[in-house]
């Protein structure tokens, strides 16, 4: 499969210090990339770039042969093709779990009527029936971690999902189920590029790219 999102000569620089210098990457649908290195080294900067969320110091990214340079351009890809999930969930936390996810496929335009049950769909598959009216503070960081993941699960048109240590707060048991719906994305034509510390959901990537 052709490349899709492809990274030109990629530099970050912080004040004097260089985070990564010439990257030039390639990923192509159903990609499963893992991004590893150590604590600082630049993978969630990477990811944010990547995300068209943070501007590199040099290079560019061209998305479909694009080079996305404008706020609507990229306002465009985040609605559309675009899905996150941050290390810190960014959930609204005083609002139950339904609340978020409503605002999530309200913003992708997705007709009320077929809300609720994109919904029950959603939290079904990351085991959370039920939890639909818990405010977020009153859940576990991994049940947070898993309403993410539910967030992503309800927005179907996903072509590229960005994942910050996606199952760092999970036991064996939820971390095999977060990844098992990370290779469904990849599976089902996503690109999936997600950073982790650990060996085990490093390997379970088709590439490793080790910052
Ligand atoms: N806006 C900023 N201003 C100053 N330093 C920054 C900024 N953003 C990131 N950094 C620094 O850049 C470096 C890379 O940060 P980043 O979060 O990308 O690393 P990481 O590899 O994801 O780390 P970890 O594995 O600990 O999550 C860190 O030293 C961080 O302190």
């Amino acid at each position: 499969m052709s490349a899709l999102l492809i990274t030109h000569n990629l530099t970050y620089r912080i004040d004097d210090r260089t985070l990564w210098e010439g990257l030039n990457l390639t990923f192509s649908p159903g990609d499963m990339v893992a991004l590893t290195g150590e604590s600082g080294c630049g993978k969630t900067t990477l990811l944010n770039v990547l995300g068209l969320l943070e501007e590199p110091s040099s290079g560019t990214i061209t998305y479909d042969g694009q080079t996305i340079a404008s706020r609507k351009g990229r306002r465009l890809m985040h609605r559309n093709v675009m899905g996150f999930m941050f290390q810190n969930y960014a959930l609204v936390e005083q609002w139950t779990v339904n609340r978020n996810l409503i605002l999530a496929l309200r913003s992708v335009g997705i007709p009320s009527a077929d809300r609720s049950r994109l919904i029950r769909r959603a939290l079904r598959a990351v085991n959370l029936t039920g939890y639909g009216n818990r405010p977020i503070y009153t859940l576990s960081g991994g049940e947070q971690q898993r309403v993410a993941i539910a967030r992503l699960l309800i927005r179907q048109s996903l072509r590229v999902i960005l994942a910050d240590e996606p199952t760092a707060a999970l036991d064996a048991d939820n971390r095999a189920m977060v990844m098992r719906h990370l290779r469904d994305f990849a599976d089902s034509g996503a690109i999936v590029i997600y950073t982790t510390h650990n060996e085990e959901t490093a390997a379970l990537a088709d590439r490793i790219i080790a910052l």
